[in-house]
């Protein structure tokens, strides 16, 4: 049986369907196993199944995806995937200033003080230094204003040493998130959170501009590692617009059958079990 799955590791469904364990395995890979077995019907009646995850502050390195054939799983190492990235974008981004004068710039706008968007948005900041991409960053206090947010994305829309923004999320609860996405213009819309790019994700036949990275690193995680979608089935568990929806669209993309499980879903284990 084909078997694939994604969990939105911030999702509460995950938490309740996937009991971890973590087991510290070499080079900073960590190794979870489940605390239950998977019963796989009568030809493996109870197979171990592992999920690969990288323990990495830069989050874009890490998976959470187990994959498995009847008869074995893979360790996928998010770490060294992610420094080959790093490298080969290097080499890009030099190239292209050699070539063209130009270097790429990403804009990041963190609203208030939450300590876990900090960290995200530093070890963005330290990925973008790491491999030449110019960063400009805008902290703003809990109580600014929507407009002071519209604001500063206009003028980061119209400077050509800005190639891409990203407003950190969630939003201080007064601001109206959609409004804010909306008004990143789609071309520097890094994040592929604008409606039209979603929207061109979830068409058939339409390319999106970019693509939400968390989800975008678990399909090339499985790219580089040679593992094919195609025609697999795959259960994503959760459905936020930032992991689980954009990890279910790239999936189908990819011509794999996919289930969606949420805290909705009346059977999730059952489900789960498919993939
Ligand atoms: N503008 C954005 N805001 C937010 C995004 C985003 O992509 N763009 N995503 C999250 C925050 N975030 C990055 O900014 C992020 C958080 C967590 C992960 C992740 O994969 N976490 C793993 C565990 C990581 C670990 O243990 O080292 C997991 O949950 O399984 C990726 C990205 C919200 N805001």
């Amino acid at each position: 049986m084909a078997s694939m799955i994604f969990t939105d590791g911030s999702s509460s469904t995950t938490a309740r369907l996937i009991p971890l364990r973590r087991h510290k395995l070499r080079d900073g890979v960590l190794h979870f196993r489940r605390l239950m077995p998977l019963h796989l019907g009568a030809t493996n009646p109870t197979l171990y199944r592992s999920i690969a995850t990288t323990h990495s502050s830069a989050p874009s390195s890490v998976v959470t995806v187990a994959m498995a054939t009847e008869t074995s799983a893979k360790v996928i190492d998010g770490k060294a995937v992610a420094k080959q990235i790093r490298d080969e974008i290097t080499v890009e981004i030099s190239r292209m200033k050699d070539a063209i004068g130009v270097v790429p710039g990403l804009a990041v706008i963190l609203v208030g003080d939450r300590k876990d968007s900090a960290t995200y948005v530093r070890n963005k900041k330290k990925a973008c230094d790491s491999v030449g991409i110019n960063s400009y960053e805008v902290r703003l206090p809990e109580d600014s204003t929507e407009q002071e947010v519209l604001k500063y994305i206009s003028g980061f829309n119209e400077d050509p040493s800005v190639h891409g923004i990203l407003v950190q999320l969630p939003l201080p609860s007064h601001m109206n998130e959609q409004s804010i996405l909306n008004a990143v213009c789609i071309e520097k819309d890094v994040d592929g959170f604008h409606p039209l790019n979603i929207g061109r994700l979830a068409m058939r036949g339409r390319e999106p501009l970019f693509v939400p990275c968390t989800p975008k690193g678990c399909i090339e995680l499985l790219h580089r590692y040679g593992i094919h979608i195609k025609g697999k089935r795959a259960v994503v568990i959760g459905r936020s617009n930032i992991v689980g929806m954009p990890a279910a669209l790239l999936l189908q993309r990819e011509d794999a059958t996919i289930s969606i499980v949420h805290s909705r879903t009346k059977n999730p284990e059952q489900i789960t079990r498919q993939a």
